[in-house]
């Protein structure tokens, strides 16, 4: 029988081992918490406070206005060139701005625009609110009705009728992995455009959207990328649509020539046109610091330990947490983040973060432990899976 002292020593020989573990201290977190909410606003990096004292101070107050010609301005077009490698993306394709909720709004519209004479757009039954919210809105526009279907479902529920599809690469509540190149190629075989929401998978896995042949995608950098509460999303267009996109949020930003303020609006050549107004320059610039935990690094490497990380967290609730439901795959099918079943989910997670264990909940009874591979150790993966049986003890005493 496996004893908690065995999983303990099991836990430090593979912190030991883990090829990551220096990363670690990359990050500014309180040694007396256990993290597990990186899913939902990732660790800042140590460096990021000091960088954007500095753009504050030295950008801000020392060069003020001259600022936005030695770099603000074409600064969503170049920190999306640093987060195109962690999505697959060949350069002049990604760009930083705006939320999530507002690169979708643009990405629908633009798709329906590009496939046009097709009446109805796809949306993954199960994604988070605020993308089947946008595709209402985006067809309630364009004249298109939506069709819920599960991701798995799309290649039999796609036609020739289907403008776009929107999928959640990770899903938010089980973090289960919809498998984006057969799913982009089913969709293909019907002429519709494969739009993928990236929030739970950009930084947590490796993402091939270039290979996959995906054609719009969107997410968001304060998850797994660290980009700091608020930080702003970025939009991918491939390539082979870029000169036919047209958002319909076309502000000055996204012109072709900003500054000349023209009368009329005229696309940027270039990933800009997914740009709409001023960036949020302090926003943007504390991400552009995050990223810089990202240099050099194999995403290989990340994907092994966030699986390996579950991995063991399996391993602790199957021999300490008998019983336990837990909708996440065990197999390779699943991001970085474990989800068990609580029917009493707010009280016991409010438990868990009293005790130092943070994770989160969602409606209406799931428990969720957001895995980080650059922050999160097996030692704290054992430590949420105690916390939560002396929890479930004290319970059944009760
Ligand atoms: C899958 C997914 N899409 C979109 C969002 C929301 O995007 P935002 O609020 O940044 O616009 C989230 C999380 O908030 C999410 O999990
Ligand atoms: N974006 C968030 C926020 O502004 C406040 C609280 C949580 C969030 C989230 O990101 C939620 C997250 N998308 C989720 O997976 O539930």
């Amino acid at each position: 029988m496996t004893t908690v002292t065995d999983l303990v020593a099991e836990a430090a020989a593979l912190d030991a081992a883990d090829p990551l573990a220096h990363k670690r201290n990359e990050f500014d977190l309180d040694p007396g918490i256990a993290y597990f909410d990186g899913n939902s606003l990732g660790a800042p990096p140590k460096h990021v406070a000091d960088r954007v004292a500095a753009v504050v101070r030295e950008e801000w107050g020392g060069r003020l206005i001259r600022s936005w010609s030695e770099g603000w301005w074409e600064a969503p077009v170049r920190v999306g060139e640093r987060i195109a490698p962690l999505v697959g993306a060949a350069p002049g394709q990604v760009v930083v701005a705006d939320s999530t909720s507002v690169n979708l709004f643009k990405a629908l519209v633009a798709a329906t625009r590009l496939n046009p004479g097709r009446d109805e757009i796809l949306v993954d039954a199960d994604t988070f609110p605020t993308d089947g919210y946008l595709a209402d809105e985006a067809a309630r526009l364009t004249g298109r009705t939506v069709r819920r279907v599960v991701a798995e479902g799309m290649p039999d529920e796609v036609s020739d009728r289907t403008a776009v599809a929107l999928i959640n690469h990770v899903d938010y509540v089980t973090g289960r992995v919809h498998d984006l190149a057969a799913l982009t190629e089913a969709l293909h075989r019907k002429g519709t455009l494969a739009l993928w929401d990236l929030c739970h998978s950009v930084g947590a896995l490796p993402v091939e959207l270039d290979a996959a042949g995906v054609d719009l995608a969107v997410g968001c950098t304060y998850k797994f990328l660290n980009g700091g509460p608020g930080a702003p999303a970025f939009l991918y267009v491939a390539t082979k649509w870029l000169d036919r996109f047209e958002q319909p949020l076309a502000g000055w930003a996204g012109d072709r020539d900003p500054f000349a303020m023209r009368g009329a609006y005229e696309p940027h050549a270039g990933m800009a046109r997914g740009r709409a107004g001023t960036p949020d320059i302090l926003s943007l610039l504390a991400l552009d610091a995050a990223l810089d935990v990202w240099d050099g690094l194999d995403l290989g490497l990340l994907r092994e330990k966030g699986l390996a990380l579950g991995d063991f967290f399996f391993r602790c609730t199957d021999e300490l947490l008998d019983g336990a439901r837990i909708p996440t795959p065990r197999g390779d099918d699943r991001g970085h983040q474990i989800s068990i079943v609580d029917d009493d989910a707010a009280k016991t997670m409010a438990a868990l973060i009293e005790r130092g264990v943070i994770g989160d909940h969602r409606p209406p009874n799931v428990l969720r432990f957001g895995l980080a591979p650059l922050y999160t150790t097996f030692g704290e993966v054992l430590r949420a899976v105690t916390t939560l049986g002396e929890l479930r003890l004290r319970e059944l005493r009760s």
